[in-house]
This record gives C-alpha cells, sequence and structure tokens, in this order.
C-alpha cells in the first residue's frame, strides 16, 4: 500500500533529512517509527501525505507515484490519510461535534450523513458526551480523541500519527494506545512516530528506526530500541 524507493529528502537550507530510504508498508500493518529528535520521522511521514515531495527517488501509495499526482488530486489522497498531531491541532471556537463534523462536511457529506456518522465516531473514542464541549474545556485525553474522531470519521486507509502522546500522561497514552488497536483491527493501516519507548516494547509490531536519516532497523514485534 505504501512504498518508498530509494527516497532522499534535502531541504531547501541543504539540511538532509532522508537519505536512501526503501520501505514497504502492507495494507493493515500497525508501524512504529523511531529515532533520535532530527532523524527524519517527520519528513518520512510528510512524504507520505504529499506536504513534502522526495528530491530523490519514488513514494508510492496506493500503486498511485506522489511526485506524478497533480496538486488538484491532493486532496482525494489526503481523505484517504487521517493525521494525528501532538499538539491535536483542533478548531479553537468549534465544538467537538464540529470539530469532526468538518472533516467530512469538507468531502462534501450531506448533513444527514454528518449527523449519523459523527456521534457514531464520538462514540467509539468515548466522547459521546461531550460533543457539544468547546477543545478548551477538554482534557488533553479528551482533545487527543477527539483529534483522532476527527482523522477516522472519513474511514480512512491510513492513519499517521506524529508522536501522538507526547502531550498525554501515561494513563492517557495507554488509551490512545488501545483506541489505536481498534482503529487498526478494522483494516486501518497505522503509522505512528514517537519516543514512547514504553509503548513500543509493549506493543510488539513492526518497528523502523532511523537515524540521521538512514533507516538502520526494520523489525516485525520489534522493539524500541537503544542504538540511536
Ligand atoms: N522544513 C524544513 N526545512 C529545513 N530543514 C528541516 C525542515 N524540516 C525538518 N528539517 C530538518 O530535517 C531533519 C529531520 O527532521 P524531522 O523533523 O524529520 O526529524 P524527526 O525525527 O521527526 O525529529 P523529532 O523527533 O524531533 O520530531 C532535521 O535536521 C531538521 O532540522
Amino acid at each position: 500500500m505504501i512504498q518508498m524507493h530509494n527516497v532522499s529528502k534535502i531541504y531547501e537550507n541543504g539540511v538532509k533529512a532522508l537519505n536512501d530510504v526503501t520501505i514497504h508498508i502492507k495494507k493493515g500493518e500497525f508501524v512504529f517509527l523511531v529515532g533520535p529528535s532530527g532523524a527524519g520521522k517527520s519528513t518520512l511521514t510528510k512524504l507520505i501525505c504529499r506536504e513534502e515531495l522526495p528530491s530523490r527517488g519514488q513514494v508510492v501509495i496506493n500503486g498511485r507515484s506522489l511526485s506524478r499526482m497533480k496538486n488538484r488530486e491532493v486532496p482525494y489522497l489526503r481523505r484517504k490519510i487521517g493525521m494525528v498531531f501532538q499538539d491535536f491541532r483542533l478548531i479553537p471556537t468549534k465544538t467537538v461535534f464540529e470539530n469532526v463534523a468538518f472533516a467530512l462536511e469538507i468531502t462534501g457529506a450531506s448533513n444527514k450523513e454528518i449527523k449519523k456518522v459523527v456521534p457514531m465516531v464520538l462514540r467509539m473514542v468515548g466522547l459521546e458526551k461531550k460533543a457539544k464541549m468547546l477543545p478548551a474545556h477538554l482534557s488533553g485525553g479528551e482533545q487527543q480523541r477527539t483529534s483522532v474522531a476527527r482523522a477516522i470519521v472519513n474511514n480512512p486507509l491510513l492513519l499517521l500519527a506524529d508522536e501522538p502522546t507526547g502531550n498525554l500522561d501515561p494513563d492517557n497514552s495507554w488509551e490512545l494506545m488501545k483506541l489505536f488497536l481498534d482503529i487498526n483491527r478494522r483494516g486501518t493501516t497505522i503509522i505512528m512516530a514517537t519516543h514512547a519507548w514504553d509503548i513500543v516494547d509493549e506493543m510488539k509490531r513492526r518497528v523502523i528506526a532511523l537515524s540521521n536519516g538512514s533507516i538502520i532497523r526494520d523489525q516485525e514485534g520489534g522493539v524500541y530500541g537503544h542504538e540511536s
């Protein structure tokens, strides 16, 4: 489903963030991206959602090369990808319901569909009772679950999460991981960049370790590792 062939990324300021990276990720996999700060994890996730283009090599999602994709096709790609960030990125003036509904509205969903689907997704993340609240009145864990609801409301093929537990305490981090497992069991591929070594070690999933822009380990049922 995701293929990167000999991908390098050099930013305009000359920083080489990724160096000859080749990865294949199959539909339904759960992959942790690990490595020290600056190793290239965020850059890799940005290449997958075409927020950045590779300087060399190819990124192919579902058989489509992202370098050849036209700008007007990018929204269709993004609909297939749900994104979750460390800092939640909710719209502060919208309620929980409205934040999630917004992701559906921009795909042209009808009001009827929004009224049906949003409560279902809020129930799945355990926020059905908080639908009318604003993000500022929620705990960090609840804000992150709202952002997960928003990410999955379009039923994406892929959930891309960049350090999603970075602002959560251990209990909320594990709640989030249970939710991710649930989402993964329903068939969504998950790629999660993280420094949370305890989560990686406990979950025993595929681990891709980056160091200085290169893959130094790619292991099924892997651990965080301390080589990096
Ligand atoms: N937009 C940019 N322009 C220039 N250099 C960048 C840009 N984004 C990232 N970099 C550089 O590319 C390298 C890889 O950064 P990246 O954010 O991918 O690392 P990371 O592994 O996600 O780090 P962290 O764990 O701190 O989030 C770093 O040296 C960083 O400074």
